[in-house]
């Protein structure tokens, strides 16, 4: 275990924040509600509030990595600000800690809070409702934000896309794990099964633009092409989004492609049902906590890692790679993404001096961080890396998959 604890170490439970209200705080609405408190879960799920961040050093134009849409601003954005004390009261001084406010996140189930990106009727909506049947899912308007409200005990859990069977990896998202302290305790994959969307009454013929995520619209171009729609594609926050805001602006040359709970939630019609461009269409998302799970062995356990190559000597990339296949440990994925600075590289025999890439590489691998072959492998590669992090070691998603 000595390996494990000494690579899980930097990565501490995150504190809650003086200041930050626990989960059933009241909150300030933001946008056309601006000034209202909201009272109850109940009033705060009808005004279909999207949490919204402070995030420092914004990108302005960039929603969750993609180009920004031309989208509407939210009617509604709920604020992390707490408007009380965490006691209910109206002073804004520290109040004391009660016994309520000390109690662990619930387990699985009932009452827990998961964060996901997007509006009531997104995919990630109801990847939340499969990783914890029963959980209040908390809609958030960017990836960002889904990993603040865990972080800040705004919510127990967040669930957020890293890959999709045809788009490939949701590149945000590996980036914020690494910016971020939370631990992935578990994944879901859940076949996508998209529809084309517009208002009732609207015919193909009338569709002169689809709106959707960008995900979402890479994963039917194919299908859209073929239907031979002249139309122009434009990017959106999420599925779900688009339908809303078609609907909510009357727009009857727009389509939206999200799901058909989407279509029922926004009163939208569906005009092409399973549009994505190969019916095993999946997406794979993980679950984040601020603390780790116990790692197991008596199931199939995942575990995902990340390490910069760093340190000098060659092939690096190679030994890390060995250490796991000389102990018959499968890879199910590496993923890597350029991270500063940029190392210059001094060629001697010809006098010259170049940039190059510096990386991180995000491996997962199936065994579990309990398996001594892991910890062994890990203190190996800790040899050559410079850095090195678990990001989390979890059950592996078994569940049949059915697409309908
Ligand atoms: O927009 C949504 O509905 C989402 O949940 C986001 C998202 C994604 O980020 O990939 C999730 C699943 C689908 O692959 C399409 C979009």
């Amino acid at each position: 275990m000595a390996a494990a604890s000494l690579i899980m170490a930097p990565i501490g439970p995150t504190p809650r924040m003086p200041g930050h209200a626990p989960c059933r705080a009241r909150c300030v609405v933001r946008g056309s509600l601006q000034g209202a408190v909201v009272n109850s879960r109940t009033e705060w799920l009808t005004s279909c509030a999207v949490l919204s961040s402070k995030v420092a050093a914004q990108v302005p134009h960039s929603t969750n990595g993609y180009v920004a849409p031309a989208a509407a601003p939210r009617g509604a954005v709920l604020d992390l600000v707490p408007t009380r004390g965490i006691n209910g009261s109206a002073s804004n001084l520290p109040q004391p800690l009660r016994i309520a406010d000390l109690c662990p996140a619930p387990v699985h189930g009932s009452e827990l809070r998961v964060a996901y990106q997007g509006v009531p009727g997104a995919y990630s909506e109801k990847a939340a409702g499969k990783a914890y049947p029963g959980c209040d899912a908390v809609p958030c308007d960017q990836f960002e934000v889904a990993f603040q409200a865990v972080e800040n005990w705004i919510t127990d859990r967040a669930v957020l896309p890293v890959e999709n069977s045809l788009g490939g990896s949701i590149h945000r998202n590996y980036d914020l794990m690494l910016r971020h302290r939370l631990h992935i305790v578990g994944e879901v994959q859940l076949p996508v099964h998209h529809c084309l969307l517009a208002l009732p009454g609207v015919r193909k013929e009338d569709i002169t633009r689809v709106i959707s995520h960008p995900q979402a619209l890479a994963q039917c171009e194919h299908t859209i092409t073929r239907m031979g729609l002249s139309v122009v594609r434009e990017a959106f926050d999420d599925t779900a989004g688009a339908a809303e805001h078609v609907a909510a602006h009357g727009l009857r040359d727009t389509a939206a492609i999200a799901s058909s709970r989407a279509a029922e939630l926004y009163g939208m019609e569906v005009l092409a049902d399973g549009i994505q461009d190969d019916c095993g269409n999946m997406t794979r998302f993980v679950m984040l906590a601020r603390e780790p799970i116990v790692p197991r062995t008596d199931r199939p356990f995942k575990t995902s890692i990340v390490f910069a190559h760093g340190k000098e000597g060659t092939s690096v990339l190679f030994k890390v790679l060995s250490a796991f296949a000389f102990r018959d440990i499968s890879l199910t994925k590496i993923e890597s993404r350029p991270h500063r600075p940029i190392r210059p590289v001094e060629d001697a025999n010809h006098g010259t001096s170049a940039k190059q890439f510096e990386y991180m590489f995000y491996v997962d691998f199936q065994a579990s961080l309990a398996d001594p072959r892991v910890q062994n492998a890990l203190a190996e590669v800790q040899e050559f890396t410079s850095f090195l992090r678990v990001l989390g070691s979890y059950p592996m998603d078994m569940t049949p998959i059915t697409h309908n």
